[in-house]
């Protein structure tokens, strides 16, 4: 039996997933509450901010999985836990190996600034270190050691940088100089995150998502890298639970 309970704000999917190393796959998603940081341009802030508090239920990993199943039925095969810090919750790996005996496979979206060790246990790892606009600031001891644990173990790793201006390209650069062995990503920000008419946030994403192509294609420093849009927002805007 499994008696630790996990603060969950959102369970949702089958969906794409929108972003990163595994862009396209259909996944479900488990949204944690609670966040280290407060990014300034954060698109879930409803995980950490107050806003989201009524909609927290703490659950068992029995529960979660119970959930997924009246949401996506038979329908998935993978499992994307995101929040909000899921790297906040040491008791995440009970749910991990319950979802691997179901054979579903899970990946993780994470910022970088807590290691936990079932780290070793998810499918693929998308590390999103947290450029200067975000307002915070990147502790390189704790990130060099958990990028370094993954690789030694060879875990399915990826680094994916939001960038909203030069500063922001100047610290993504930075980033891959520092992991030049680790699938690097690069993704626009995206700065209008109360714009309702999915059709108005699409033509402002493509803008923001060609300059990015654009600058990038141009640098020496970047040659090694893939360039996404959160296609989500593409699809569904500014929508949340998609
Ligand atoms: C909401 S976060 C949750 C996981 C973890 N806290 C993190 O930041 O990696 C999921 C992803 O969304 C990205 N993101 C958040 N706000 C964004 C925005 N306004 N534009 C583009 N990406 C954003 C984050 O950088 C991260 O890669
Ligand atoms: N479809 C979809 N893809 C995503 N990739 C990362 C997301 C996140 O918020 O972590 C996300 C999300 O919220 N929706
Ligand atoms: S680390 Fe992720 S969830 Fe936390 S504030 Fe930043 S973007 Fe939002
Ligand atoms: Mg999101």
């Amino acid at each position: 039996m499994t008696a630790n309970r996990i603060p969950v704000i959102e369970i949702f999917g089958p969906t794409i997933q929108g972003e990163g190393m595994v862009v396209g796959q259909k996944t479900m998603f488990v949204r944690t509450a609670g966040c280290d940081y407060s990014c300034a341009w954060c698109d879930s802030a409803f995980t950490w901010d107050g806003t989201g508090k009524n909609e927290i239920r703490m659950m068992t990993a029995d529960e979660i999985v119970a959930a997924l199943r009246d949401t996506g039925g038979e329908t998935f095969s993978h499992v994307t836990v995101s929040g909000g810090n899921p790297a906040l919750l040491a008791h995440l790996d009970e749910l991990i190996a319950l979802l691997h005996r179901e054979g579903i496979e899970v990946a993780l979206e994470t910022q970088g600034s807590r290691w936990q060790d079932w780290f070793l246990q998810i499918d693929q790892l998308t590390i999103s270190p947290k450029p200067p606009s975000s307002g915070m600031n990147t502790d390189w001891a704790v990130l060099d050691n958990i990028v370094e644990s993954l690789t030694a173990n060879r875990r399915s790793l990826s680094l994916k940088v939001v960038v909203f201006d030069e500063a922001d390209w100047q610290y993504a650069c930075g980033v891959h100089k520092r992991y030049p062995h680790v699938p690097f990503y690069l993704q626009p920000g995206n700065d209008d995150l109360t714009e309702a008419d999915p059709a108005l946030l699409l033509a402002r994403l493509l803008e923001r998502y060609k300059a990015l192509v654009d600058k990038t294609m141009a640098s020496a420093e970047l040659r090694a890298v893939r360039i996404l849009p959160q296609l989500h927002t593409w699809l569904w805007g500014n929508k949340r639970g998609v």
